[in-house]
């Protein structure tokens, strides 16, 4: 990659591939691939007739498609060439403060603040209150039943810790009203962003607007109890905003960007873990020999704890067996379809000019299901990750100065709600089709339905 001097300028020219109709361009029959799960197929097509840097247009941007592989990757994730921009109809619906949009200065400054909650450090002591909420919601929702569904539990299992952990909301009328916007907002994240009525996106709009006037609330609520002594500055991801202060005693990030940044790590958060948790329960439903070893790791830890005692940080660092069937999920199924960035500038990549403003787009899975990087690629063997994969090979968690900052805070989740799950229960699957589609994350078929049996 380099700058375009004036001679390469003249060499390099823009990919092959079209650019479609004007606004549409190719995002309906991309959409429709992801809603159907052939989209990796899709993917392969262009790459098949254009190579692996191609040009088209996506949710309404001029775009190079590129296959994936470690080069392309490592192009993406660190050329300075590139920024981090969202879709427009994610950069309208989450709004402009968001860490998604941002580079250099003001991107370390958010995350780094959001980093002061989602530390290990931070996070430990947090596992007893997520160990409660699943038990509870086990308790609750799987004891007793012969048949659960999965994927919609484990969704309002995760929305249930991570609404606690970010913003202190535990049951009741308004968290309830933020389970549903949240799905009307995210119905319309990646859509067309010409708010038309009765479309997708602009019900997705409204919902953002209502999610943005309760998480001020809360933020404006929370404030005025911090500065009566109230409230903790550890109390909640917002409380811990709230709490940093710059060199002069003022608050570090605004009321406007806390809000963003926290809906950011909501939408991030809660169904990508809950689609992590559903594929390992969807794997481990027919995987007799990886599901005897977990659950051998998983009781050595439950036999030297009391009846009841909660889950600490120090069995969490003991489950490395579960996690190393968690990545192989992830590397199977991400549940991120793939990176988006920006040119800032005329760029060259193998021989091709990716102009200024125009979108990169990397899906994960090209990488992921390279036999060169992954023997075997479409195995599943969680023994691959028993050493440390090459640089910028295994892409569920992204990669660079964007790398995902909530990796340990879904570590913590899937691991304790793995941990009860599987001393506790045994299951098969109900269906005997098992595809899912992607809605943008993907959704298992039916929601993953399985017979239940309780055995502790
Ligand atoms: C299995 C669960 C998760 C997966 C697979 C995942 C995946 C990702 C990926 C791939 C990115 C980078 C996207 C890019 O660079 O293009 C990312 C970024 C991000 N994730 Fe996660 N994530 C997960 C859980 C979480 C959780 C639990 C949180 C917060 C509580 C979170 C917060 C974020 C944030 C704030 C960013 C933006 C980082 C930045 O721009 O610097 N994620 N995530």
């Amino acid at each position: 990659i380099h700058l375009l001097t004036t001679r390469s300028k003249k060499k390099s020219k823009v990919p092959p591939g079209s650019l479609g109709l004007p606004v549409i361009g190719h995002t309906l029959g991309f959409l429709r691939s992801l809603r159907g799960n052939t989209s990796d197929r899709w993917i392969q097509d262009r790459i098949n007739r254009y190579g692996p840097v191609s040009k088209l247009s996506l949710f309404c941007t001029p775009t190079v498609l590129l296959a994936g592989g470690p080069a392309a990757n490592k192009m993406l994730f660190f050329s300075g060439m590139l920024r981090q921009r969202q879709a427009r109809s994610v950069h309208r619906i989450i709004g402009e403060k968001s860490i998604l949009d941002l580079h250099g200065d003001e991107h370390c400054r958010i995350r780094g603040a959001l980093m002061e909650f989602l530390k290990p450090d931070m996070l430990r002591e947090y596992v007893g209150r997520v160990d409660a909420k699943v038990r509870q919601h086990l308790e609750e929702k799987w004891y007793g039943r012969s048949t659960v569904t999965v994927q919609p539990l484990m969704r309002q299992l995760t929305f249930e810790v991570i609404t606690s952990l970010l913003f202190g909301l535990e049951a009741g009328a308004e968290r309830d009203a933020l389970a549903e916007d949240l799905v009307r907002m995210l119905e319309g994240m990646f859509s067309i962003a010409v708010n038309l009525p009765l479309t997708r996106f602009s019900r997705s709009l409204k919902a953002s607007r209502r999610v943005r006037q309760l998480l001020e609330g809360i933020t404006v609520d929370k404030q005025a109890k911090l500065r009566h002594g109230k409230a903790s500055p550890n109390n909640d991801l917002i409380t811990r905003l709230l709490s940093l202060t710059d060199q002069q005693g003022n608050q570090l990030l605004t009321n406007q960007e806390i809000v963003e940044n926290s809906m950011v790590a909501l939408i991030a958060g809660h169904d990508s873990t809950s689609v992590l948790i559903t594929f390992m329960v969807r794997q481990l439903a027919n995987d007799p020999v990886n599901l005897a070893r977990m659950v051998q790791e998983q009781q050595e830890i439950a036999k030297n704890k009391a009846h009841g005692e909660p889950l600490a940080w120090e069995d969490l660092t003991k489950m490395k067996f579960t996690w190393r069937v968690a990545q192989e999920t992830l590397r199977l199924v991400p549940p991120l379809f793939g990176s988006f960035r920006t040119a800032i500038q005329d760029m060259e990549f193998k021989g091709y000019c990716i102009p200024k403003g125009w979108q990169v787009y990397l899906s994960s899975t090209g990488t992921h299901m390279d036999p060169t990087i992954f023997h075997e690629p479409a195995k599943f063997d969680p023994s691959r990750f028993e050493s440390a994969m090459p640089p910028c090979s295994f892409m569920a968690f992204g990669g660079g100065p964007t790398i995902c900052p909530g990796m340990e805070f879904a570590k913590m989740g899937t691991l304790v709600t793995m941990h009860h799950l599987v001393t506790h229960f045994k299951w098969k699957l109900c269906c005997k089709e098992n595809t899912y589609a992607r809605d943008p994350f993907p959704a298992a078929l039916h929601g993953l339905p399985i017979k239940l049996e309780q055995y502790m």
